[in-house]
């Protein structure tokens, strides 16, 4: 209840994706809230109030992520981009006991900011965080033959202007039948704006706009995979490898 008369700071990332805001509150009230792991709360809550909280995941996009992670009984997943934790909480709340998470963000100090709720929830064990780019992350967990090809689920959430990149790297690292899911992929419906629209998104945010268009014809061209492109949270587009 209280949910409803929270009003955030900030342009919900939700804009232009569907027809009002309040229908999406609707969606958010009806079948996320009510549905959403208690420290998952507690984590998304103490998220609010942090300068960047508009970057964490969109809790719609978050539940269908965990469904993804039951639906292929994911065990070895791939996180790139952290922040507080809030998907990474969700993907160990979604993976067994003895499943593991491979966690990369350039910075631990968010990170810092959810640990206390990550380990309440007793799901500590199954982080591997590493604080690292991504790029040579990835490099290097392709250097073991044992990790190509062997990943169940991967989740990119970091700097837009590497998605691509982290698409070729992930093809190898996950097993044929495993998924990638990568974030912002509507990045604010402004994938489908023309030039008089545009004029009113502040400058900042239109190269990550070309980035997600790249990226969003590159996964639409890619054999190896099957797409759906799902308009939950900022957009989401979720790959599932095929050979
Ligand atoms: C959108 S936030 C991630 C949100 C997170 N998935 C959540 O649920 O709250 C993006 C994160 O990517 C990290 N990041 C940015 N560039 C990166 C890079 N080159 N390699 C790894 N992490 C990066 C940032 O530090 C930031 O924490
Ligand atoms: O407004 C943002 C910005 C980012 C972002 C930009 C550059 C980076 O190196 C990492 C992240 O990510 C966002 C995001 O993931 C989101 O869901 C909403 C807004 C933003």
């Amino acid at each position: 209840m209280a949910e409803s008369i929270i009003k955030l700071p900030y342009p919900k990332p939700s804009k232009g994706l569907l027809q009002s805001e309040d229908l999406y509150q609707y969606i958010l009230e009806t079948s996320v809230y009510p549905r959403e792991a208690e420290l998952l709360k507690e984590l998304r809550e103490l998220t609010a109030s942090h300068p960047k909280a508009l970057i964490a995941t969109a809790p719609d996009a978050g539940q269908l992520m965990s469904m993804l992670l039951n639906l292929v009984n994911a065990k070895k997943t791939i996180e790139i981009g952290v922040f507080t934790g809030y998907s990474l909480l969700l993907t160990a709340l979604s993976i067994p006991q003895d499943g593991k998470i491979v966690a990369i963000d350039i910075s631990r100090d968010d990170y810092e900011i959810g640990l206390p709720i990550i380990r309440k929830a007793g799901v500590e064990h199954k982080i591997d965080f590493t604080e690292s780019e991504a790029l040579p992350a990835l490099d290097q967990l392709l250097e073991d033959p044992l990790n190509v090809g062997s990943f169940d689920f991967a989740f990119v959430d970091a700097d837009k202007v590497n998605y691509c990149n982290y698409h070729e790297r992930l093809m190898k690292l996950l097993k044929v039948g495993g998924i990638v899911v990568y974030d912002n992929t509507l990045w604010g419906g402004t994938v489908a704006m023309v030039v008089d629209e545009l004029a009113e998104e502040p400058s900042w945010r239109l190269p990550y706009r070309e980035y997600m268009i790249k990226l969003n014809k590159l996964l639409a061209a890619d054999p190896r995979i099957q797409i759906s492109h799902a308009p939950v949270g900022d957009g989401i587009t979720i790959c599932r490898r095929i050979y």
